[in-house]
């Protein structure tokens, strides 16, 4: 059986680096789930028809970082039709041997709540705001104001809502550099393969 590492959390929390490292430290696949949806509201037009027709010309477009791809993503997000034409596939990625990381909002809660591990990772709005506005060139602010409003709707939203679940390790990665937060995913990994 595959080894599944579910990973949730807030926007900028830093969840995708954290996902990233795990994958490659114990030889996993990985995907960012964010994409899928950030593809989807990208795409345009009918967004179940655009989810359901998703190819690697879509994941590849080099617009998807934006915060306005973001916004598209949430809004999109929300419409439960879309989120089942996406489940499929990550349900196959999951499944690949020897295993795979996915990070998103849902992983843990909905799209693998059987995953041997979920992490939680989260951090202060501030700093992830400061995080993200470093990263794209952008002022911190506004940053600050479009994470809100997209936790929000992630949070607020009838189906498969943004929140831990209940068997998560909360990792909050304020005051953790990136190499620190990492060590301690690895750990709450490793922690479980030892136990298995
Ligand atoms: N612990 C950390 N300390 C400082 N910067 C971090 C940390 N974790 C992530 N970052 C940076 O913050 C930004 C957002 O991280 P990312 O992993 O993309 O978050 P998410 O996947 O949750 O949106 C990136 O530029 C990343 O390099
Ligand atoms: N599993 C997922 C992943 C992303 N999303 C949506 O897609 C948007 C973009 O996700 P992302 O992970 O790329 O965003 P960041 O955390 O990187 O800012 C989120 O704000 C959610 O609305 C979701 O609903 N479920």
């Amino acid at each position: 059986m595959p080894f599944i590492i579910a990973i949730d959390g807030p926007a900028a929390s830093g969840k995708g680096t954290i996902a990233r490292a795990l994958a490659a430290h114990f030889g996993f696949h990985h995907l960012d789930t964010g994409l899928l949806y950030r593809a989807t509201g990208a795409k345009g037009g009918d967004p179940v028809a655009a989810a359901l027709g998703l190819g690697p010309e879509d994941l590849g477009r080099d617009d998807l970082r934006s915060a306005a791809a973001g916004q598209a993503a949430s809004r999109i997000a929300a419409i439960p039709e879309v989120r089942a034409a996406l489940v499929d596939f990550q349900h196959r990625f999951a499944a690949q041997e020897p295993g795979a990381v996915l990070d998103g909002r849902d992983i843990g809660t909905v799209i693998c709540p059987h995953a041997q591990v979920k992490l939680y990772v989260t951090a202060s709005d501030d700093v992830r705001a400061a995080r993200r506005a470093a990263e794209l060139g952008a002022d911190p602010a506004q940053m600050l104001a479009e994470l809100r409003e997209r936790d929000r709707r992630d949070t607020e939203r009838a189906t498969a809502p943004l929140r831990p679940a209940g068997d998560a390790v909360v990792l909050d990665t304020s005051t953790l550099s990136i190499d620190a937060a990492i060590a301690d995913a690895i750990a709450a990994v490793a922690r479980v393969r030892a136990e298995g």
